[in-house]
C-alpha cells in the first residue's frame, strides 16, 4: 500500500478568487511555497461552483469581481461550507463592505497592496484556529463518550417524582441541593438540571471537593496568580471561571474544610471571586449545583458544617432515592448499563430468570454504581447471551454468601462475622467506612474486629 505523505503542519486548501491575472500567479506561486495548496479563481461564479464541488479550509475573495461580488461569494460560502474561514481583500475599502464582511463573519479585512508576510501570518493564525476547534471537538467527543449517555433511566413512582421536580427547577437559576447514598446517580441528576436549564449549552464543570487535597482546592475553585504559593509557576483559572455561563457542580460538598466554606458562601453571594494572590476580584455568572451522600443537618449540628451556607445551596432539594427502594428499576437499569458493554441479544432476553432473581434480591448498598460494576463483570464473562447467575461476581449476592456459609464446613459466630466484612470491603473496594455504614457498625468496631482477627491469626 502507498503512504499518502503526512500533511503538513498548518497546511490548508485555499480558494483564491480574484479578478487580477498577475495577483492570481503571484498569490498561487507563494502560498503553495508555503506550504500550502491554492486553487484559484477568476470569479464570483467559478468561486461558488469551486465551494461546490469541494471543502477548503479558507477562502480568500477581492470584494469587486465581475458578476458576484466577494461578498456575494462568502454568502453562498457559509451555506455550502460553514465552517470555512473567509478573508476579504478589497482595493476600495468601505465602512459599508466592511459591515458587510463583519456580517458574514469574515476573519479578517485587508486593504490591497498587501504585504505578503502579512498574509502568510493570518493563515498561519487561521490555520492555528482550526486546529484548535478540531482538538476542542474531539475533547468534547471523548468527554461525551466518557461521561456516558446521561439519560435517567427509571420508572419508579419516587423517579417519576423527581424527574417532575428536576424539570421543574432546571430552567430557574436557583442553587439545587442533591442528596442521596453513594452511587445513586447525583451526578447525572446534576448534568440532567444544567441540561434542561437555559445553560444548557454552556460548560458544566464538575468537581469533587472530596478528592482534593485541602491546600490545593482554593487554587483550583478560584485560580491563583503566578508566584502566589510555592510551586505556582504560572497564573492558573480557576474552575469558576472556567464554569463562567455555565454550572458548576460541587459533589461532596460535605467534604469542604471550614474555611473554604466560609470563602465558598461569600462567592455564592456576591458572584465575586478572587484568584490567590490577586487584590482585584473577578465577577463570574455561574449557576452552582451541589451534592451530597451526607447528612448535612447533623454536620451542621456537630458544627463541621456552616449553617449559613447550607441555607445558601438548599433553595431547592432532589432526593435520589436509593436503588433498593425502587426495586421494579433494577432490570431496566441493568439492561440499559448492559448496553455500554454488549448489543447483542434483545432487551427482553438478556438476563435469565435466576440471574433476575438474584439482581432484584440484591440490597445494593453501593446503587447504581454497584449494579453498573456487576453489568459490567458479567458482559466481560459472557461469552453468548443471555447473562447467568455464573456470571455475576462471586461475592456480590447476599443470598450466594448465605449459600456460601451453608456449603461450607461448621465455622463460628465470629469466623461468619470475618466473611460478611471481607464481603462488605470488597464490595466496596477497599472502603472500610462504606462497608461499616452497609455493615451497620462503626468504623471503630469495624477496625476492632479486623485488628482483632488479626492478633488472632498471629498468635495462632
Ligand atoms: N437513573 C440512572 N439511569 C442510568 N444510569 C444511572 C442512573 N443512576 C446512576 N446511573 C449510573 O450509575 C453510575 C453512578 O452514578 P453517579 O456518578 O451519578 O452517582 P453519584 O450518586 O454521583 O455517586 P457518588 O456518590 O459516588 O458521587 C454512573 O455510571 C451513572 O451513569
Amino acid at each position: 500500500m502507498t503512504q499518502k505523505p503526512s500533511p503538513k503542519k498548518n497546511a490548508m486548501h485555499i480558494l483564491f478568487a480574484d479578478d487580477e491575472r498577475n495577483l492570481q500567479e503571484l498569490m498561487k506561486k507563494n502560498l503553495e511555497k508555503i506550504g500550502h495548496s491554492v486553487v484559484v479563481c477568476p470569479d464570483g461564479a467559478t468561486a461558488v461552483a469551486a465551494l461546490q464541488k469541494e471543502p477548503f479550509d479558507c477562502l480568500i475573495v477581492d470584494i469587486d469581481m465581475p458578476g458576484m461580488s466577494g461578498i456575494e461569494v462568502i454568502q453562498h460560502a457559509r451555506e455550502l461550507r460553514p465552517d470555512v474561514e473567509a478573508v476579504v481583500m478589497t482595493g476600495n475599502p468601505s465602512q459599508e463592505t466592511a459591515i458587510a464582511a463583519l456580517r458574514h463573519q469574515a476573519y479578517e479585512y485587508l486593504t490591497k497592496p498587501c504585504p505578503l508576510a502579512h498574509i502568510a501570518e493570518l493563515l498561519g493564525q487561521i490555520a492555528q484556529r482550526r486546529s484548535t476547534r478540531r482538538q476542542l471537538a474531539a475533547l468534547q467527543h471523548r468527554v461525551r463518550q466518557a461521561e456516558g449517555d446521561s439519560q435517567l433511566v427509571g420508572t419508579a413512582p419516587s423517579m417519576d417524582a423527581m424527574k417532575k421536580l428536576i424539570s421543574r427547577v432546571a430552567p430557574t437559576e436557583s442553587t439545587v441541593l442533591i442528596r442521596g447514598e453513594t452511587g445513586c446517580g447525583k451526578e447525572l441528576v446534576a448534568r440532567a438540571v444544567h441540561q434542561q436549564s437555559l445553560r444548557g449549552e454552556e460548560p458544566l464543570v464538575a468537581v469533587n471537593c472530596g478528592a482534593l487535597p485541602e491546600n490545593l482546592i482554593e487554587s483550583e475553585l478560584f485560580g491563583h496568580c503566578k508566584g502566589a504559593f510555592t510551586g505556582a509557576d504560572v497564573a492558573r483559572v480557576g474552575l469558576f471561571e472556567v464554569a463562567d455561563g455555565g454550572t458548576i457542580f460541587l459533589d461532596e460538598i460535605g467534604e469542604l474544610p471550614l474555611a473554604m466554606q466560609a470563602k465558598l458562601l461569600r462567592v455564592l453571594e456576591t458572584g465575586d471571586i478572587r484568584r490567590l494572590g490577586d487584590n482585584q476580584t473577578v465577577n463570574v455568572n455561574v449557576r452552582v449545583v451541589c451534592a451530597t451522600h451526607r447528612d448535612l443537618d447533623a454536620m451542621v449540628s456537630e458544627g463541621t458544617f456552616r449553617e449559613d451556607l447550607m441555607f445558601r445551596i438548599n433553595t431547592f432539594e432532589i432526593m435520589v432515592p436509593a436503588l433498593r427502594e425502587r426495586p421494579q428499576d433494577i432490570l431496566p437499569l441493568a439492561v440499559h448499563l448492559l448496553r455500554r458493554h454488549r448489543t447483542d441479544g434483545s432487551d427482553d432476553q438478556v438476563f435469565t430468570p435466576a440471574a433476575i432473581d438474584e439482581l432484584v434480591a440484591h440490597r445494593w448498598p453501593g446503587n447504581v454504581r454497584e449494579l453498573a460494576n456487576v453489568v459490567e463483570h458479567a458482559a466481560i464473562l459472557c461469552d453468548a447471551m443471555p447473562i447467568d447467575v455464573t456470571h455475576l461476581p462471586r461475592h456480590f449476592s447476599s443470598r450466594q454468601l448465605r449459600k456460601e456459609i451453608r456449603d461450607t464446613a461448621p465455622m463460628s459466630l465470629r469466623e461468619m462475622e470475618l466473611i460478611a466484612i471481607d464481603r462488605a470491603i470488597e464490595r466496596h473496594e477497599g472502603n472500610k467506612k462504606a462497608a461499616a455504614e452497609e455493615l451497620g457498625v462503626s468504623l471503630k468496631t469495624l477496625y476492632n474486629k479486623l485488628n482483632a482477627a488479626e492478633e488472632k491469626k498471629q498468635s495462632a
